[in-house]
């Protein structure tokens, strides 16, 4: 009798539990969000699937292609829908434009995840992923006075120069025993090794292979951390944490190498401290002072307006090396391939450095300002090949963009890649035409003019959550480039260098890495 009761009961429960499961999946798939102006217009929706809407557009491999051809399809504001999230996807210079003027605070925070709480990468304490507040706003400042400044930047010019003469005698040295190099690892080991010692100060070569393979970890983790993090609802509703476990084990490697450099620094810190106690005045000289330093001043400043712990100094740190090394490593590789594969543009920039820089020393930091066709290559490089192709963002509060309604916390997704692929304000917008961005070789000067009032130019974000790293990259790309130019020719096994993209990857890779042997020009550039 028990027995058949508790039969009944589990069927009774199963009974239950079936006529809840759709009341659930109405919940938290279909249910329309709270909208307090119903009656206004959403942006126009392409067709979706049933239940996941267009989630298998934002799984498929390739992205921001995906979502370009979304948008030449059926315009430059959309809405979409992942199951009931909501997002607008915005595919053109002027749309892009009038948000990132008129709704740039409201458009300042980006999404994180409620499984990374206590994650160095992509966590609670990091400051990519922070909310637009307090904590946000004193990182920001910091960043942009004392950390990446101009004054900062001056500051550690020495550690670039000489990971530059590293970078010259590598590729040197490969020339000599006419071996083909692989571009993106010589890249990666320059920004590597400079933004470890800029950070750090750390020389970090023990640390390097373990920190660089770290760096590639991430890369394969952001992309499904951006899946979690557009699912994020749904799937915190259903108490699922994807990718928990991946996460917290990059995080605690991350922290175990900066835990280590932060105790030093301390130590070193103290030491002068000491110094000076016994009446010998040391100054703690501006050389010295690298990142971690100034993070430990602010950390240790009673006054600050902000209270910043240990976990926001690593977390930052991570944020830092991530962002920096990345992504200038990727543009590298992704302007030498166009260089190779277009040898009168290659002929034409390696003729203005002769001219600027003449054939004894190595081109420097210094020549970047003399050098125009230099930044119209990298900037043309960067239209092409973003490495950050989508800018994701959340708007805070309701509001109009262009006459159509927009929700409160409606995730905004800028295609980039998009944009500055767009026919209607770029001439020949897939071609390589560095040209188009040195000023006296505009034909139609007026159209132009008119043209540059939308900025249609965003490798680097916009607003005041761009992208706080442009002028540091645009250091690293221009030695990096500038050296491969100026002392070497290359040779390639192909006709033309493979240009398709890596899928499955949230920044812009390459699908083959470029193999190429450089040929020595010039052997005593550094004598
Ligand atoms: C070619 C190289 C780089 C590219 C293409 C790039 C691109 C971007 C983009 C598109 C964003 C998002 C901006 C937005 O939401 O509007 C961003 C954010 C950021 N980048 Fe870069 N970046 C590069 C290099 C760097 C470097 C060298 C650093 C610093 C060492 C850096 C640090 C950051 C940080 C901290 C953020 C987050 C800003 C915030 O949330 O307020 N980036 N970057």
């Amino acid at each position: 009798m028990a027995a058949m009761m508790i039969v009944d009961f589990q069927n009774y429960f199963i009974f239950i539990l079936l006529c809840l499961f759709p009341l659930l999946c109405y919940t938290l798939f279909f249910r329309k969000q709270k909208d307090s102006r119903l009656g206004f217009d959403l942006p126009p929706s392409p067709p979706s699937l049933p239940i996941i809407g267009h989630l298998h557009i934002i799984l498929s491999l390739l992205i921001h292609k995906s979502l370009q051809k979304l948008a030449s399809k059926h315009g430059p504001l959309l809405h979409l829908r992942i199951f009931s999230l909501p997002i607008v996807l915005v595919s053109s210079a002027s749309v892009a434009d009038e948000i990132f003027k008129a709704q740039d605070v409201n458009v300042s925070s980006r999404s994180s995840l409620p499984t990374s709480e206590g994650s160095l990468y992509f966590g609670s304490f990091g400051f990519v992923t922070a909310p637009h507040g307090d904590y946000w706003k004193f990182m920001k400042k910091l960043i942009t006075t004392k950390l990446l400044g101009s004054q900062a930047l001056e500051r550690s010019r020495g550690i670039r120069a000489d990971e530059a003469k590293l970078f010259y005698s590598n590729l040197l040295d490969k020339a000599m025993k006419d071996e083909r190099v692989n571009i993106r690892e010589e890249a990666m080991k320059l920004t590597n090794n400079s933004m470890c010692k800029i950070l750090t100060r750390r020389i970090c070569l023990e640390d390097a292979e373990r920190v660089r393979g770290l760096v590639a970890r991430t890369d394969s983790l952001s992309k499904k951390l951006l899946l979690a993090s557009v699912l994020r609802r749904p799937l915190e509703k259903l108490g699922i944490s994807l990718f928990k476990k991946e996460l917290m084990c990059v995080s605690s490697r991350f922290d175990e190498v900066l835990e280590r450099y932060l105790v030093e620094h301390e130590k070193k810190q103290e030491e002068q401290a000491e110094t000076m106690l016994h009446g010998v005045k040391i100054r703690h000289s501006e050389q010295g002072v690298d990142v971690m330093d100034v993070l430990i001043e602010a950390y240790r400043d009673e006054n600050a307006e902000y209270k910043i712990t240990r976990n926001h100094i690593k977390s930052l740190l991570v944020d830092l090396f991530i962002a920096g090394s990345e992504t200038t490593s990727n543009i590298i590789e992704w302007t030498m391939a166009e260089l190779i594969n277009n040898p009168k543009t290659l002929e034409r920039l390696r003729g203005e450095i002769d001219l600027v820089i003449g054939k004894t020393r190595l081109i420097q930091e210094t020549d970047l300002p003399n050098l125009p066709y230099l930044q119209a290559v990298m900037k043309e490089g960067l239209r092409l090949h973003p490495p950050v192709p989508l800018v994701v963002r959340t708007f805070q509060e309701e509001c109009e963009v262009k006459g159509f309604h927009i929700p409160e916390k409606t995730t905004l997704v800028v295609n980039g890649y998009a944009v500055m692929r767009d026919p209607d304000v770029w001439e020949d917008p897939d071609e390589f035409k560095p040209e188009r961005f040195l000023v006296s070789s505009t034909s139609g000067q007026q159209e132009d003019k008119i043209r540059e009032k939308v900025p249609k130019y965003i490798p680097f974000g916009s607003g005041r959550r761009g992208c706080p790293g442009s002028n540091l990259a645009y250091l690293f790309l221009g030695i990096a480039v500038g050296v491969m130019v100026q002392c070497f020719d290359w040779r390639i096994k192909e006709e033309k260098v493979n240009m398709d993209e890596a899928a499955g990857a949230v920044s812009l890779r390459r699908a083959h890495p470029v193999h190429a042997t450089p040929v020595a020009r010039n052997r005593d550039l550094l004598t």
